[in-house]
C-alpha cells in the first residue's frame, strides 16, 4: 500500500471507530476518500497540512429541540439540526429535509456533500444541510406552520445572509420556506437573503423551483452531447414524484424523451403513454395526494403498490433516481442493468450504495454521480442570493440560461478532471477530485481555522 492510501485508509477507520452507527455518513466519506488519492499524489502539499482530516470534521453541528402542539392541543417535540461543515468558500448553504428518517448520520452525510456540490457549481457557497425528523405527511397547514415557526425560533440564532442560508429539501418547499422566512423576519427584520427557494412575491428567484430537475437533465443532455446523442426518442424512468422528480420529467419531455414511470413511498406507476405531467403536478404540488390516484384519470396506467420504479420489468434507457438515499441497492442495480440501462444520473443526493455502483461500474454504465449531476439546485439558489443583494430580480430566460451554463461547465470539469487525474472516463472520481481541490486550495491560503 502506497504512502497516501495508507493515510487515507487510516482517516476511514478512525472515522469508523468513532461513529461506527453513522452509516451514511461513513458511506459518503468511503466514497470521496477512494477517489481523491491521484490528486493528492500529485499534490502532496494537502497531505502534509493534514487538509483532509481538518475537513472530515464539521466546523459546526447545531442539535436542538422543537417543540410545537399539534390540532387537537397534544405536545410534541422533534429533534432539529443544523450542520455547518464548511466555510472555505462562503457561507454555509444547504437545504432542510423534514422526514421522519432524519438523524445526525443523514444530516452529515448530506452536508458532506454538499461541501464538493458546491464547490463544483464555482460559486462562492460553503456546505451545510439541516432538517428535523418531522414527518409533515398528513399535517394540517396550522400544524406545518406552528412547526417551522418553531423551528426557526432556535434556528435564526445561526443563521443570515453572510452566514448560513438554508433552502428546501425533501418535505421542504415553498410553503415551508415561507413559514420559515415569516418567522426569521418577525424575530430580525427584513433580510431577503437568509433562505432560498422563496416564494416569488418575496425575493424567490424564477426557475429555482426547476431548478434541481431541470439541471439533472442539463448535465445528461451534454453527456449526451460528447456522445453525438440527445435525448429525442429516449425511454426515461425517474423515482420519486417531488419537485426534482416533477420537473426532471418536465425538461426530459421537452427535450424529446419519454417518461413511462415515477413513484413515491406508497408505490409506482407506468403509463403505457409516457407520463400526464399536468396530472402529477396535480396530484403532487395541489392536492398533495398518493400516486395512486393517477390511475383514476389514466385508467391504462398500471400502480405497482410498495414497490419502486426500479424493481419494475420494463425496458428503458435513461434511470433518474430523485428520491431519496440508498433507493438502489446492489440487487436492484442488476435489475437495472438488465432492464438494459445506459445511463443512471442522480437527482437525489446518494441514492445509489456503494455495492450498487460496483454493479453498474461493472457493465459500463454511465454513473453521474448526485453531487455533480443536482447541483443546478443549489446553483439557482446561489443565483437567488445574488439577486437579492442586488435588489434585482432576474428573468426566467436569463436564470434558465445561466443554469444550463453551470450544468455544462460542471459535467466538462467532472470529465476533464477525471481524465487528468484518473486517465478514465469516471464522472464519481472526477467530481470528487475537482470539488476537493477548490475547497483544499481555500482551506490551505486560510490557514489552521
Ligand atoms: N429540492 C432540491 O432542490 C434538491 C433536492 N435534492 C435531492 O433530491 C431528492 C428529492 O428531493 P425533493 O424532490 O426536493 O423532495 P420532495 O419532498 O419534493 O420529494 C421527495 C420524493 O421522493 C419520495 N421519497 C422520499 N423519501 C422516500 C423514501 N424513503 N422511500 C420512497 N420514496 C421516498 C417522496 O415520496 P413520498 O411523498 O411518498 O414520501 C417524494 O415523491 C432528495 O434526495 C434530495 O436530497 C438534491 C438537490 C437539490
Ligand atoms: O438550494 C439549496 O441551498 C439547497 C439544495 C440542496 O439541499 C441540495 O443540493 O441537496
Amino acid at each position: 500500500m502506497t504512502e497516501t492510501k495508507q493515510y487515507l485508509a487510516n482517516l476511514e477507520k478512525e472515522l469508523k471507530l468513532k461513529y461506527p452507527e453513522q452509516t451514511e455518513f461513513l458511506q459518503a466519506v468511503e466514497e470521496f476518500l477512494g477517489t481523491v488519492e491521484p490528486f493528492l499524489v500529485k499534490n502532496p502539499e494537502f497531505v502534509e497540512k493534514n487538509i483532509l482530516e481538518m475537513l472530515l470534521i464539521p466546523e459546526r453541528i447545531i442539535e436542538f429541540r422543537i417543540p410545537w402542539m399539534n390540532d387537537q392541543g397534544q405536545w410534541k417535540i422533534n429533534r432539529g439540526y443544523r450542520v455547518q461543515y464548511n466555510s472555505a468558500l462562503g457561507p454555509y448553504k444547504g437545504g432542510m429535509r423534514f422526514h421522519p428518517t432524519v438523524n445526525q448520520s443523514i444530516m452529515k452525510f448530506l452536508a458532506f456533500e454538499q461541501i464538493f456540490k458546491n464547490s463544483l457549481t464555482s460559486l462562492p457557497i460553503g456546505g451545510g444541510k439541516g432538517g428535523s425528523d418531522f414527518d409533515p405527511k398528513g399535517k394540517s397547514d396550522g400544524e406545518i406552520m406552528r412547526f417551522c415557526q418553531s423551528l426557526m425560533q432556535e434556528l435564526q440564532k445561526y443563521i443570515g445572509p453572510n452566514e448560513d442560508v438554508p433552502a428546501g429539501d425533501i418535505g421542504v418547499g415553498g410553503r415551508e420556506i415561507g413559514y420559515l422566512f415569516g418567522e426569521y423576519k418577525r424575530l430580525n427584520g427584513y433580510h431577503a437573503g437568509v433562505l432560498t427557494g422563496k416564494p416569488l412575491s418575496y425575493w424567490g428567484s424564477l426557475a429555482r423551483t426547476e431548478a434541481t430537475g431541470y439541471g439533472l437533465v442539463y448535465f445528461v443532455s451534454h453527456l449526451l452531447k460528447d456522445q453525438n446523442d440527445s435525448f429525442e426518442g429516449k425511454k426515461v424512468l425517474v423515482s420519486g414524484s417531488g419537485n426534482v422528480a416533477i420537473y426532471a420529467i418536465e425538461k426530459a419531455q421537452e427535450l424529446g424523451a419519454t417518461v413511462y414511470g415515477c413513484c413515491d413511498s406508497s408505490g409506482s406507476i407506468i403509463d403505457p403513454e409516457g407520463i400526464d405531467l399536468a396530472l402529477l403536478k396535480e396530484i403532487k404540488e395541489v392536492k398533495r395526494e398518493r400516486i395512486n390516484t393517477y390511475l383514476e384519470s389514466h385508467p391504462n396506467a398500471e400502480f405497482y403498490p410498495n414497490q419502486s420504479v426500479w424493481e419494475l420489468d420494463f425496458k428503458y434507457d435513461i434511470a433518474l433516481p430523485c428520491a431519496t438515499q440508498n433507493e438502489i441497492p446492489v440487487e436492484l442495480a442488476k435489475k437495472l442493468v438488465t432492464n438494459g440501462v445506459q445511463i443512471v444520473a442522480e437527482g437525489a443526493n446518494m441514492p445509489t450504495t456503494l455495492e450498487a455502483l460496483e454493479v453498474l461500474k461493472a457493465n459500463n454504465i454511465v454513473y453521474c454521480p448526485g453531487k455533480a449531476a443536482n447541483a443546478g439546485g443549489v446553483a439557482v439558489s446561489a443565483l437567488e442570493m445574488a439577486q437579492n443583494a442586488q435588489r434585482l430580480p432576474w428573468t426566467f430566460e436569463k436564470v434558465d440560461q445561466e443554469l444550463n451554463l453551470i450544468m455544462k461547465n460542471i459535467y466538462e470539469t467532472c470529465r476533464d478532471t477525471s481524465n487528468e487525474y484518473v486517465g478514465d472516463f469516471d464522472l464519481v472520481a472526477g467530481a470528487n477530485i475537482a470539488g476537493f481541490e477548490r475547497v483544499a486550495k481555500a482551506m490551505l491560503s486560510q490557514g489552521l481555522v
